[in-house]
């Protein structure tokens, strides 16, 4: 990142105003009647209707179109575990993504904690303010309990999204890819180095498009996870390959597919040469990507790349699915955010792809042309389709599986 980058980023998050996000009223405030209204007297009555029937919460109030972003901070993007204060930037920029792409009003938590327990009990306890709860940066192993537990607990959705907002956006750029290189999911061999949260629910959604398990290899900073490694977790051992290979060297010749959610510059331009003809490189860790698409493109010409990143074509970043994916599953107040819903995401951003781009996310990309093909196999994510397609498509698929505690909405997302 250059000094006058570094600069510029610092600039837009300490001016006008420190931060990205504040509140903003809905109501008038102005008057002695308006606050008669707002506050006592007249607070009273939706309290009363509130204690009497809990539903009447979002009629009286903003829980219905409110997330909460909620971290501890131990997997910022690829910087690690920094703490729940540092992570704060980022936790602020998905709120301000819930609100510009999906017009969900977002509030930031960072959670100090000692055990999982500690973090559990904290989240269950202020889950029923939001109308759903997604987690972030969260590190593995402890990320998949702690989705668990909450799941069990809360009675709106929760969804680490490190976990499966990048599932969905991966599997959507990998099946798009893939056809573009005349390749086949069921066969194709898969190199996916990382070994956490992202990395684990990628494999399992692409396993869930048709990827086999068999002809995955799958590596964490000790190389690969192999059947007679004796130390790795319950949800490594899911990928535990029976194989003598145990480097990336041995496992990326001949792969097809190299997935990244691991750090940065991990991928090296000789191995990457190592790959089949015709190969898919998503390099996901952000901000730095395993390899840069300019030292890929350079030792290669017939692979289809993706960075993390919005600077560079095919960004495969959890953004395109977050925003959305709540939009359809709080509109139609669904408990849980389910495998068919998130299929359903995969499918709808997928076929967006394939549609003529309007001209002016074509301006707002730097573009001169935006076209399927292989430096655009993922919307971008300030194609305003995105918001009708994604959630149409969740909420859809969460009244058809049954979890949807309410009717979808007549005549949802039409207008837009
Ligand atoms: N583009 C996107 O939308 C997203 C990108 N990401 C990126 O993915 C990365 C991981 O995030 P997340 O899964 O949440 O974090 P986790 O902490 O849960 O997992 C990190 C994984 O990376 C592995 N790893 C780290 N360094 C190396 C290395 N040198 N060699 C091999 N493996 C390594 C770790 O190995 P070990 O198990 O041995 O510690 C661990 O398995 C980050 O860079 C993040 O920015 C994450 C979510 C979304
Ligand atoms: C994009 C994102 O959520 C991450 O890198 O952690
Ligand atoms: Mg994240």
């Amino acid at each position: 990142m250059s000094e006058d980058f570094r600069q510029q980023a610092l600039h837009y998050h300490a001016y006008p105003v420190p931060g990205k996000i504040a509140v903003e009223l809905t109501k008038p405030a102005n008057t002695v009647e308006d606050l008669a209204l707002a506050y006592s007297p007249g607070v009273a009555e939706p309290v009363r209707e509130i204690a009497q029937n809990s539903e009447n919460v979002y009629k009286y109030t903003g829980k219905g179109n409110m997330v909460a972003v909620i971290t501890n901070g131990t997997a910022i993007l690829g910087l690690g575990n920094l703490g729940p204060l540092a992570s704060k930037p980022v936790m602020e920029g998905k709120a301000l993504l819930f609100k510009r792409f999906a017009g969900l009003d977002s509030i930031d938590i960072e959670v100090k904690h000692r055990t999982i327990d500690e973090f559990v009990d904290t989240v269950a306890n202020i889950a029923d303010t939001f109308g759903g709860i997604n987690l972030e940066d969260i590190k593995a192993p402890d990320c998949f309990e702690i989705e668990k537990r909450l799941i069990e607990r809360c009675h709106v959705p929760v969804f680490h999204d490190d976990q499966h907002g990048t599932a969905i956006v991966t599997a959507a750029g990998m099946l798009n890819a893939l056809e573009l290189q005349g390749k086949n999911i069921n066969e194709a061999v898969i190199v996916c180095l990382g070994a956490g949260a992202a990395a684990v629910a990628c494999m399992e959604l692409l396993i869930k498009c048709g990827a086999q398990r068999e002809k995955i290899y799958m590596l964490d900073r000790k190389g690969v996870i192999h059947t007679r490694r004796d130390d790795i977790n319950e949800y490594k051992q899911l990928f535990a390959n029976n194989t003598d290979k145990r480097t990336l060297e041995d496992v990326i010749e001949g792969a097809d597919i190299f997935v990244g959610v691991s750090g940065p510059d991990l991928l090296a331009p000789e191995a990457l040469k190592l790959m089949a003809d015709k190969p898919v490189v998503f390099a996901c860790s952000n901000p730095d990507p395993e390899i840069k698409p300019e030292l890929a493109h350079a030792v290669r010409d017939d692979l289809i790349m993706g960075t993390g990143r919005s600077d560079y074509p095919n960004q495969v970043n959890n953004v395109i699915c977050f925003p959305f994916i709540f939009r359809g599953a709080l509109d139609v107040r669904a408990s849980e955010i389910n495998d068919e819903m998130k299929l359903a995401a995969v499918d709808a951003i997928r076929a967006l792809a394939k549609e003529p781009v309007p001209a002016e996310v074509v301006a707002a990309a730097g573009a001169d042309k935006l076209e399927f093909g292989p430096e655009y196999i993922i919307p971008k994510p300030m194609d305003p389709r995105l918001l009708p397609r994604v959630a149409k498509a969740v909420a859809q698929a969460a009244v058809d599986s049954g979890v949807a505690q309410i009717d979808m909405p007549v005549g949802y997302m039409e207008a837009k």
